[in-house]
């Protein structure tokens, strides 16, 4: 009898008033995610995105249902500069979160920089991260993070993932690198959309009036193909799209009240 496969489930769109309603149920999200996977399996696997995530996940901050010991922080994409410049993700992430909570500093993964200068050893060594956190990479076998949070750019990217990129079509690298990305700085590492796609949860967070229009294109129209659209975690993984009223505000696809 032939295999068979359940397409992937419609994504949820859950819209809030402002940013600061987002912030506080997106903590409510990635906490419950956390506490199913550290009474599952005693850890916690997330991978983070740069751009403007780091700055919604302040409620997070002094908040005791975290257990910082048990996270593993990876990070979906990130800019090839050195860690403490100000176009790293890494940065951004240590700036508005890690350096306000007692993460242990062996928990979180940025790539390494004694390989700035070699784009393939870079993507490499961070796909062997994964591979260490995961277990052997073969072609039947994708990690399975627990949680991915994603941005999503005006131009419809996401992660290091941009349209009409021929990264759109890798199937087989967990992590690669582009020396081309339209949006500076142009050398960047990225998860490929089989790891994207692997995850158990994947949410996006968007917000802004200036994200109304592609939001649209990429709920409304996901034919159109746009980078952000062609995510679709595989059965049973879901997707969330963590929204303000401003960036949904063209949008005709169904939301759905938040609930844990
Ligand atoms: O360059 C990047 O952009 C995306 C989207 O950024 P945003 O500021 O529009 O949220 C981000 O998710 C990605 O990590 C980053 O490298």
């Amino acid at each position: 009898m032939a295999a068979v496969h359940n397409p992937p489930s419609a994504p949820i769109l859950i819209s809030f008033p402002d940013p600061d309603a987002l912030v506080d149920s997106l903590a409510s999200f990635i906490v419950k995610a956390q506490k199913d996977s550290v009474d599952k399996k005693g850890r916690f696997t997330i991978a983070l995105s740069g751009g403007s995530l780091p700055k919604m996940l302040r409620g997070l901050i002094n908040n005791p249902a975290v257990k910082w010991n048990k996270w593993q922080v990876y990070y979906v994409d990130e800019r090839v500069v050195p860690l403490d410049h100000p176009d790293s993700n890494h940065r951004a992430c240590t700036e508005h979160l890690f350096s306000k909570v007692p993460i242990p500093s062996e928990n979180i993964h940025p790539l390494d920089p004694s390989l700035l200068n070699d784009l393939e050893d870079l993507s490499d060594s961070y796909e062997k991260e994964l591979i260490r956190e995961f277990a052997q990479k073969d072609s039947a076998r994708f990690p399975v993070f627990d949680l991915i949070l994603l941005g999503m750019g005006p131009d419809g990217h996401t992660a290091s993932l941009f349209p009409g990129h021929e990264l759109l079509s890798e199937e087989d690298r967990w992590v690669a690198y582009v020396d081309d990305s339209p949006k500076p700085p142009p050398k960047r590492i990225t998860f490929t959309y089989p790891v994207i796609n692997h995850a158990a949860r994947v949410a996006f967070v968007a917000a802004g009036k200036e994200k109304a229009d592609t939001l649209k294109s990429i709920l409304d129209d996901p034919e159109a193909g746009l980078p952000s659209a062609r995510v679709r975690p595989v059965f049973p993984g879901q997707l969330y799209w963590f929204v303000d009223d401003a960036a949904a505000e063209k949008v005709v696809y169904p939301r759905t009240p938040f609930k844990l």
